[in-house]
């Protein structure tokens, strides 16, 4: 078979047929196979092998072959693949060092934001596939696969800090010594530095003597779910990556994944890894152009929204991750694209374009407070409430949430404006990351009574609830700056609230009345 060429066979077995495409060459792992489930099937009949050059059809292992794994870290990522596998049929420990996340799941209850996240671990909790622990100590002797999900935030040079990570690989290579376990593999899903699963390898092996050596292998298996619906994103991956120097590796990594669907990605351990932070870095330079089109827009009078959709709806360009608005924040966008930056620069291949795009990124903040500017007589004497701060809807996470740079911009800038916010989410979260001067509401409703003007930082569908009538009643004057472009700007203009969009005509379709 040549590479490039695409199969579809359809596999018949005594479980039924599924379609499979294959394209790729005669190795295994430089192979990429395309499983399309048909969602009545929920697990694979078999596995297919390249063997001599010829297209196998390998018996049934491909079937969810049930397997004991361990997960170290139980954040978003760690807990929800955990909770996703054992949904699968696999018996999951989950260990964290973090004794009060762990007290806290142990009784069932999940200490963050994650639709669908509670439901998944208590069902599968109790179904007995699940259960926590509080060190890669209590991980049982016979685990097949150790999940690496701990954190790796930045650090301050804007590398990816690997204290954790290598603090858990310490933990993991006495539990190897001391376990005797015949065969593991260790995949890792924290997104790390190139090379990081091949040191890992290195590091774990010299603890075993050179005989039995061969007992450990490492992975890489880049993690791409999001925040907010990582669950639906376990289920129903685009793509999974099994970056492995090993045909068995790649094969226990595959039977721990059957029963989900999207393409499988065979590739080495280093593709795999630089895979991971090329996409978030792509997603990121693909949002910043679009914040530079909307400002575009704005100084000439074109409508964001209307070039997004035609841009959206060429195939090759794609309608995800055109959004206009404060930029990209989170746990993830902001530290890849450092860590890439960084890493491409000592590897003497700088990218340009990331760099850029962390620029125009970093100007969203101080654009909104340009605007409130020019808007506003004597912005520092202002009332500004804030709707949202979370780093987008659907979790309470803060971690570089755009928020938090409005609000030091604000303070910065007119020092005097007093700042309200409110979050359906993350009030809890936000205590000791914002500001103190800032004060934080229980309701929307609380924030805008009697303010200037309202900023919306964060996408939250109950924001889009909120009634013209509302916004006049409540606000001295309802001047409503979208950050995210999610109310309907024509129809609130049209009933007496300003609402100024990302990237909209402004002057073109303002029908407030100051004096209404
Ligand atoms: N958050 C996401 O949506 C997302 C998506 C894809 C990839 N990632 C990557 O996955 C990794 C984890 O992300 P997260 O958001 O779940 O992180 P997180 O910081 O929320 O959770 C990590 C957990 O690891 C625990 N931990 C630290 N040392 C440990 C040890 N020695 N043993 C066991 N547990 C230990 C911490 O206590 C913490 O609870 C990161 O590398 C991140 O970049 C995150
Ligand atoms: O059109 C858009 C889309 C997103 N954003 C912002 O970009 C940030 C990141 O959003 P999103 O990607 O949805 O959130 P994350 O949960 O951080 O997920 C990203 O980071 C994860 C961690 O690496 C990856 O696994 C995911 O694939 C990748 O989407 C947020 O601040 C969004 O408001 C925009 O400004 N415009």
């Amino acid at each position: 078979m040549q590479p490039g060429y695409t199969i579809r066979i359809h596999i018949s077995s005594n479980t039924p047929s599924r379609l499979w495409m294959i394209h790729g060459s005669s190795l295994l792992r430089s192979c990429s196979i395309i499983c399309r489930r048909l969602p009545h099937y929920p697990q694979a009949p078999g596995s297919l092998v390249f063997r001599k050059g010829l297209l196998q059809y390998k018996g049934r292992t491909r079937e969810a072959r049930h397997m004991k794994i361990a997960v170290a870290g139980a954040g978003v990522v760690g807990l929800a693949s955990a909770a996703g596998f054992a949904e699968l049929g696999h018996t999951a420990i989950c260990v964290d060092i973090d004794k009060e996340k762990i007290a806290s799941l142990q009784r069932g209850v999940v200490p963050y934001y994650e639709p669908g996240l509670q439901e998944l671990t208590l069902r599968n909790m109790a179904a007995g596939r699940m259960r926590f622990g509080t060190g890669i100590h209590e991980i049982p002797a016979d685990t097949e696969v150790v999940i690496m999900a701990v954190g790796t935030p930045s650090d301050p040079d804007g590398d990816l800090s690997l204290t954790a990570f290598w603090a858990a690989a310490d933990e993991l290579a006495d539990w190897i010594e001391k376990c005797a376990c015949p065969a593991v593999v260790v995949a890792v899903k924290s997104t790390v530095p190139v090379g990081t699963a091949d040191s890992l390898e290195e590091k774990l092996r010299m603890r075993l003597p050179p005989s039995e050596s061969g007992r450990v292998d490492t992975a890489s298996v880049p993690e791409f779910m999001r925040e907010g619906s990582a669950v639906k994103d376990f289920f129903e991956p685009a793509r999974l990556i099994i970056g492995s120097a090993s045909a068995q590796t790649a094969e226990r990594l595959t039977s721990l994944h059957a029963g989900l669907p999207g393409r499988v990605i065979f590739t080495d351990r280093r593709s795999a890894e630089l895979s991971k932070l090329a996409a978030n870095a792509f997603l990121a330079v693909k949002i910043s152009f679009s914040n530079e089109v909307a400002v575009l827009c704005e100084q000439i009078g074109a409508d964001y929204n209307d070039v997004a959709g035609v841009l959206g709806s060429d195939p090759r360009i794609g309608p995800h991750f055109l959004g206009a608005g404060l930029g990209f924040g989170g746990s993830c966008l902001p530290k890849d694209t450092r860590a890439l930056v960084r890493f491409a620069e000592r590897s003497g291949a700088p990218q340009t374009l990331v760099e850029a795009a962390i620029h125009v990124n970093r100007q969203r903040t101080e654009r909104i407070a340009h605007k409130l500017e020019e808007a506003l007589d004597n912005p520092g004497a202002s009332t500004i409430a804030l709707l949202g701060l979370a780093f987008k809807a659907g979790t309470d996470d803060m971690r570089e949430a755009p928020s938090v740079r409005l609000m030091e911009e604000l303070m910065r800038r007119f020092p005097g404006m007093e700042l309200r916010a409110y979050d359906p989410a993350s009030t809890e979260a936000a205590r000791g990351i914002v500001p103190g001067q800032v004060r934080i509401c229980r309701s929307a409703e609380e924030a805008l009574r009697g303010a200037d003007g309202a900023i919306l930082v964060t996408e939250w569908p109950e924001f889009g609830k909120i009634r013209a009538i509302d916004f006049r009643n409540w606000m001295k004057r309802p001047i409503i700056w979208d950050g995210r472009n999610l109310l309907d700007a024509d129809e609130l203009n049209a009933h007496g609230v300003r609402c100024i969009g990302t990237g909209r005509p402004i002057l073109r379709r303002i029908a407030f009345d100051e004096n209404s």
